[in-house]
């Protein structure tokens, strides 16, 4: 099976850093340590409220980054004008809404097909690769190949926040079909959200994921072992899962 790329979503340290209003901890110091650690690319995601990412941190980040930029952003106007100007490797569209704690699930690309289609269009006209974050459903995957997106994120969250051993099975078998059918229709296939050392080798397992986007756990995992361990630690997690192990 092919390697499986680990993105660092550096979000939670700029939690903690706004949290005081400080200079520290600074995403971009998080995102050196990340990268030599062993990541693969550097996710970040740029809420329109500013809650932890700000536009400070992508302009410096966009410098800085030795791997890749992943930027997470709702589909506005403003956020794509920011995206053509900063022009990152990778864009992946993502719903918001300000009143959640976190993403709360996929964006319903199947019903505002044209918006989205026209994002894409111009994103990849500035030179990104556009990434679409949805739940793991067919009607949802059909919709993102419509768009001419080249990868898609399946949203994990469902599987994460499963309550029991056979809810959490189910949601490993729905994202597990969606990869396949996603892949079969010519889609990369990326996933995230609410993985952590304890549930992420199913997920790394499946053999059509190409890159999982991993943020909440690792830092958390940070404060008390540190960033480097967090990361070469979950690095290690994602290898053995494709050896089988
Ligand atoms: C789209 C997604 O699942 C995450 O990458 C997103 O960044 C979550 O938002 P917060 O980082 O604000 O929790
Ligand atoms: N797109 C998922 C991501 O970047 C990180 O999500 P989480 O691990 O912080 O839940």
């Amino acid at each position: 099976m092919s390697e499986l790329y680990l993105g660092v979503n550096i979000d939670h340290i700029a939690t903690l850093r706004n949290a005081r209003g400080t200079s520290y901890p600074d995403p971009v110091h998080a995102a050196a340590i990340a990268e030599q650690s062993g990541a693969d690319g550097i996710t970040v995601h740029l809420r329109e409220d500013r809650r932890h990412i700000t536009d400070r941190d992508v302009e410096i980040l966009a410098q800085t980054i030795e791997t890749r930029m992943n930027l997470e952003m709702a589909v506005t106007d403003e956020m794509i004008d920011i995206a053509c100007r900063i022009k990152p490797a990778f864009v992946c569209l993502v719903p918001e809404k300000r009143e959640e704690v976190t993403t709360e699930g996929g964006l319903d690309v199947a019903g505002q097909l044209d918006k989205i289609t026209a994002a894409v269009a111009r994103l990849r006209e500035a030179g990104i690769k556009v990434s679409l974050f949805i739940d793991a459903d067919k009607a949802q995957i059909d919709a993102a190949v419509a768009t001419g997106a080249p990868y898609i994120e399946i949203h994990t969250g469902h599987y994460a926040d499963a309550t029991d051993e056979a809810e959490q099975l189910a949601e490993l078998k729905r994202i597990a079909a969606c990869a396949s059918h996603a892949h079969d229709a010519g889609l990369k296939v990326n996933g995230g959200h609410g993985l952590h050392y304890h549930n992420v080798k199913p997920i790394a397992a499946i053999p059509e994921m190409l890159e999982l986007n991993i943020g909440h756990a690792i830092i958390a995992r940070a404060a008390f072992d540190g960033l480097e361990k967090a990361v070469r630690d979950m690095k290690r997690l994602l290898r053995e899962a494709r050896q089988g192990v």
